[in-house]
């Protein structure tokens, strides 16, 4: 396991779709507006759409990330080693393109570019669990690149039995988790959303970093304001 003493962290979440590129993007504007130097990974993306002016294929995720990141765009292949087509899971979109996801690859990049920056903030791919080949899923990475983790969970209705296997599973890898956010990604309210919060935060028995209303008008700065991330400078 690598032992990384600085401001690296893992972004995981309980699912797919519940706001970790949002979230790792607020997570580097606060060190960029620090002063401190960040770069956002995505080492495995699919879902590929073509820039019909400069004919590369791009992914949402690694766009934003790097926007929001000091990161090069030269380093694109660095900061996502994968990209696949379809917006499907790694197995299969590894499988259609007859590529094979290789971590050993994931963390010479990884390594690369810890030596440009302060801050890597490296999103994972759907939640903490989710298999690349019959070998190696995303878990198995995680604890390759054995970061302390952040965790994003969807505030609805089952969130709490989602959030409390992924701790089991981050704990089993022997990994830490050091911090989760609440996120609200649906316009219609949660109910008992309070209360799930308060129960999560007991048993999760980490900081929370903060907790985020549905947003109609989503953006970066507006969702910093719900996120203190004091506890990890
Ligand atoms: N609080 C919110 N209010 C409104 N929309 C939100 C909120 N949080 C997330 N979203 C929207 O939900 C969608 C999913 O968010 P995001 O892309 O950050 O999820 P993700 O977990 O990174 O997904 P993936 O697993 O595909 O990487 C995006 O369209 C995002 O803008
Ligand atoms: C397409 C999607 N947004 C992500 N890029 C991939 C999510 C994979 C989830 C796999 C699963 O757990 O079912
Ligand atoms: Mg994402």
């Amino acid at each position: 396991m690598i032992n990384k003493n600085f401001l690296h962290y893992f972004i995981t979440g309980t699912n797919t779709n519940i706001g970790k590129t949002i979230i790792s993007c607020a997570l580097l504007s606060e060190f960029k507006k620090r002063g401190i130097s960040c770069i956002g990974m995505k080492p495995i993306a699919s879902g590929a759409y073509l820039n019909n002016k400069n004919k590369i294929w791009f992914n949402e995720d690694v766009n934003l990330l790097n926007k929001y990141s000091n990161s090069l765009y030269e380093f694109t292949k660095l900061i996502n080693p994968y990209l696949f087509k379809y917006p499907i899971s790694p197995y299969t979109s590894s499988n259609l393109e007859n590529r094979i996801i290789n971590t050993s690859h994931i963390i010479n990049c990884y390594n690369y570019l810890s030596n440009l920056t302060d801050v890597i903030i490296l999103e994972g791919i759907g939640g903490f669990s989710v298999p690349f080949h019959d070998n190696e899923n995303s878990a198995d990475l995680a604890e390759k690149l054995g970061l302390p983790i952040i965790l994003v969970i969807d505030l609805k209705i089952g969130c709490i039995n989602n959030a409390l296997l992924s701790l089991e599973a981050i704990n089993s890898r022997g990994l830490k988790l050091i911090g989760w956010v609440a996120n609200h990604t649906q316009i219609v309210d949660t109910l008992f959303a309070n209360e799930n919060y308060i129960e999560l935060t007991k048993y999760l028995n980490v900081t929370p970093l903060g907790r985020i209303p549905y947003l109609y008008n989503l953006n970066i700065n507006l969702i910093s304001h719900y996120l203190d991330f004091s506890s990890l400078f």
